[in-house]
């Protein structure tokens, strides 16, 4: 019995990185596409709760997926609970982009929806390749074309291992980062911390009125074994992650704060 593997993205239904994932499993897997219609980068985990959602079955070349007007976690919940597939694993990607560090994994819609489908009790993959420049993913067609060889081979070995031994204990999902120059290796890793110097550019539009753009000089802190090191070494970052951000460490601390103000 072949595994059901549903797969989303956040670059869009069109998105060469998703064919090149769904390329890869469908050797393997029963591979269902649920993905946005257009470009849904750094959405986050963002679920359309006050505006309906359209989703329509389209053709990509010679093949058939499922298009939502939405954004990635919208897509993954229509295909859990509007088309009611029962996949063993979810994947979302390859992104185009690396999406490490974990300033970035809760800005990123690729990791976003594959949280969203660790959170309704599906393990899930997220795959991401590193880029030269995101930016070229918005505006740049070619960027979709590019060569995926070496992402395919990482996403089908990983996505075999994974369907055959299932998720680590404590591990909801997995977040893989994919080098951009030839691969030497694969490292477990943790989250790097910041990745970008943000700042806001303040513009004036032609009618005098001001307008604001976020942006972020990229900043490399070099921290063992995190993933923003492994991928600058070009090896493959695979980072198990949990939906539970508690803050253990600082229960106690916490505790204590609120003893001596006597609540
Ligand atoms: N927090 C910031 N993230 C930024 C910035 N510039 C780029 N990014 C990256 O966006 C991706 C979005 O991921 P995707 O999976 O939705 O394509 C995220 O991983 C960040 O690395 C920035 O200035 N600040």
């Amino acid at each position: 019995m072949r595994p059901n593997i549903l797969l989303t993205n956040d670059d869009g239904v069109n998105s060469g990185g998703l064919w090149a994932a769904y390329e890869a499993m469908s050797a393997f897997a029963d591979v269902t596409v649920v993905a946005p219609a257009v470009q849904q980068s750094a959405v986050g985990r963002s679920i359309s709760i006050f505006e309906p959602l359209r989703m329509n079955e389209v053709r990509i070349g010679d093949r058939t997926a499922y298009s939502v007007e939405g954004r990635p976690t919208d897509a993954l919940l229509l295909g859990l609970y509007g088309l009611n597939l029962k996949p063993d694993l979810v994947v979302s990607g390859i992104n185009l982009g690396e999406n490490i560090s974990y300033e970035s994994i809760t800005t990123s819609g690729t990791v976003g929806a594959a949280m969203e489908a660790a959170n309704q009790g599906v393990p899930a993959l997220a795959y991401s390749l590193q880029m030269s420049d995101q930016g070229n993913k918005f505006t740049d067609p070619r960027c979709h074309t590019q060569d995926f060889s070496q992402a395919k081979e990482v996403v089908e070995n990983l996505t075999r291992m994974f369907l055959a031994s299932g998720l680590p204990e404590n591990c909801h999902l997995v977040n893989i980062n994919i080098p951009a120059c030839r691969m030497e290796g694969y490292e477990v890793t943790t989250l790097g911390t910041r990745l970008f110097d943000t700042y806001v550019e303040k513009r004036i539009d032609p009618r005098g009125k001001p307008y604001y753009w976020i942006n972020g000089d990229v900043i490399y802190t070099p921290e063992p074994h995190s993933d923003v090191t492994a991928l600058r070494n070009n090896r493959v970052s695979v980072t198990p992650l949990t939906l539970d951000n508690t803050a253990f460490a600082a229960c106690g601390d916490l505790k204590k704060l609120l003893a001596d103000q006597g609540f």
